[in-house]
């Protein structure tokens, strides 16, 4: 499948789907650039290959909503992983796992002051309802055991190493500042330590 990246330039992406995973989500993996060279050279001994579990965020990933980094954060990694070869797994999980609607709930409370794990609260769910273990079966089914991810969420890293997986390194993303998502940006670094280096505030 042809991408185009933030460069302008068009990368390849091969799309894999699974069967039987542990729940019903329609989760996809696309390799990127030379993702089979990047899995021999792990097998030898090499760097682990570049990963990125991204969760799906429809307002951010497809419509460009600058209530949050998705959409910027996914390019980034498509760009960074097809230069040296790699998965993005495109999870299900809209909403850090509460859903489509129940997220757009949650954005009319965080208009009233709530935080975006507040929110989620309030509204009876957990902060962060994310669980990766689908992200561990598809890595599985990959013939990939070793993974330098490409996150900020320490959660991330944490879930996939007791799922089995070997965690080199955790590679932050760049930082994604639009007008609208500074309270989003510093509500993960606050409540869940992402590392993100947020420029100081006032
Ligand atoms: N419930 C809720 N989910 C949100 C909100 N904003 C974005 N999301 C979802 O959050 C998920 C992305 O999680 P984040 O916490 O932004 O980042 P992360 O994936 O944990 O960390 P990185 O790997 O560094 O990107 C996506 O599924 C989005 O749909 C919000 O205000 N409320
Ligand atoms: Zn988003």
């Amino acid at each position: 499948m042809p991408l185009r990246l933030p460069d302008g330039h068009v990368a390849v992406a091969d799309v894999f789907s699974f069967a039987g995973l542990a729940d019903t989500g329609e989760h996809v993996a696309l390799g990127l650039g030379d993702w089979v060279g990047a899995l021999a050279r792990a097998a030898g001994g090499g760097a682990a290959p570049l990963v990125r579990p991204h969760s799906e965020c429809l307002t951010g990933d497809a419509f460009g909503s600058q209530r949050c980094d998705c959409g910027p954060q996914l390019r980034e990694a498509v760009e960074r992983i097809t230069a040296v070869g790699g998965f993005v797994l495109y999870l299900r999980q809209e909403g850090r796992g509460i859903g489509l609607y129940a997220k757009l709930d949650a954005y009319a409370l965080q208009d009233t002051g709530l935080d975006t794990y507040e929110a989620n609260v309030a509204l009876g769910h957990r902060e962060d309802e994310r669980d990766y273990t689908v992200a561990a079966q598809m890595l599985r089914a990959l013939g990939v055991d070793r993974v330098a991810l490409l996150t900020n969420n320490p959660d991330k890293a944490q879930q996939l190493l007791r799922l089995g997986v070997t965690v080199t390194e955790s590679v932050p993303t760049g930082v994604h500042l639009s007008p609208a998502n500074g309270p989003y940006l510093a509500a993960k670094v606050r409540r869940f330590a992402h590392t993100l280096h947020l420029p100081a505030t006032r």
